[in-house]
């Protein structure tokens, strides 16, 4: 007897354009539905498990690799164990966060090639978000010989696309980026969002994914070990965990010059905060020159349990980075015990 599939939405885009905001966002808005989300980062740490919000979800983490290379055989061990614990956990569907960095190709292929999967997953759409600030620079990078540029197939493959960030750019710019767009996909659906707000019927149940369309842009998408995915390996990410609690006076001081020394080279830096005096979790996000803070007073993570241990994670993703800096200027906004 033929089962029902448990549909699989894939959200990509380039680091920093909102996937996690669109998350956010299916996992508070009433819809009557349970959604298992599995994060995929890119880096040696994890964060956005501290930046979803509070939800009665299921979040699974994958941060050891990028999804659509390194972890490929994690994800189907993770869709199997999903599958196979269904009936009890009574998920409605599947959302799959990619990282920024991640070519969806791949991703998408793992719904049809493992027979186990395809039987019983059914791909319903691969949503991109787009940063209308920031995509044109990324969109407009020479990549080195044989690496593709991501923000491109992220864009090719999209079957709903969210062009995200409408506030921080004018309507001749928003027009000029949609032709763009256009002319690198022009079946897909483009919806005008800021911090994502979507109705959720339009990126959820679409039953957009196609196979076909897939196959005229990329005919050795079925091949089990189809074309190489190459990373751009000048584009790196750093990560530390840095025990006790910061200065914010210091720690903004820091940040903001950061972000303004070297936003064109730091695509996006986020961090899970101990601050000084509070309880709650502080969270900083950074996107090229734009910074921003806010806490678990907002409703994104957990407040500090009585007695955890003070904590703080960081990432940087970007190129000329410069590790032992990064962490000593951090390490100069620890207030010492
Ligand atoms: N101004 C503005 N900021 C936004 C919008 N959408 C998201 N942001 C902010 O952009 C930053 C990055 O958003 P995320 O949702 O974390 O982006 P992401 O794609 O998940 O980032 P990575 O997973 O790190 O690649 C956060 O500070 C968001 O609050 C928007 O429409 N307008």
């Amino acid at each position: 007897m033929a089962s029902i599939k448990t549909p699989v939405t894939i959200i990509t885009g380039f680091l920093g354009a909102g996937k996690t905001t669109l998350v956010n966002r299916i996992l508070t808005e009433q819809h009557g539905k349970k959604f298992v989300v599995i994060e995929n980062e890119f880096g040696e740490i994890g964060i956005d498990d501290g930046l979803v919000v509070h939800a009665k979800e299921e979040i699974v983490e994958m941060n050891n690799g990028c999804i659509c290379c390194t972890v490929r055989g994690d994800l189907v061990r993770i869709l199997t164990k999903l599958l196979k614990k269904k009936k009890k956990s009574g998920y409605d569907g599947i959302i799959i966060e990619t990282t920024g960095l991640a070519d969806p190709a791949p991703v998408a292929q793992t719904f049809f090639v493992d027979d186990f999967l395809a039987e019983r997953l059914l791909l319903d759409a691969i949503v991109t978000v787009v940063d209308a600030k920031h995509i044109e620079q990324h969109l407009d990078e020479m990549k080195p010989e044989g690496v593709e540029n991501e923000s491109v197939e992220q864009i090719a493959f999209a079957d709903v696309l969210l062009l995200n960030k409408a506030d921080l750019v004018c309507e001749a710019e928003r027009e000029r980026l949609t032709k763009r767009i256009k002319a690198i996909n022009g079946t897909t659906n483009i919806i005008e969002t800021t911090k994502c707000n979507v109705p959720l019927d339009k990126v959820i149940g679409r039953n957009a994914f196609s196979l076909q369309k897939i196959l005229d842009i990329d005919p050795s998408f079925l091949e089990a070990e189809g074309a190489e995915h190459q990373h751009d390996a000048s584009v790196t990410s750093m990560g530390f965990e840095v025990d006790g609690e910061c200065h914010f006076g210091r720690l903004n001081k820091w940040l903001s010059q950061l972000m303004v020394t070297q936003g064109t080279d730091l695509f996006r830096s986020k961090g899970i905060l101990a601050i000084q005096g509070s309880s709650e979790k502080h969270f900083f996000q950074g996107v090229h020159m734009l910074l921003s803070f806010g806490s678990s007073a907002d409703g994104i993570g957990e407040a500090w349990n009585a007695g955890e241990t003070r904590k703080n994670r960081l990432i940087f993703i970007g190129r000329n980075l410069n590790r032992s800096e990064l962490e000593g200027k951090f390490q100069s906004c620890i207030v010492s015990a």
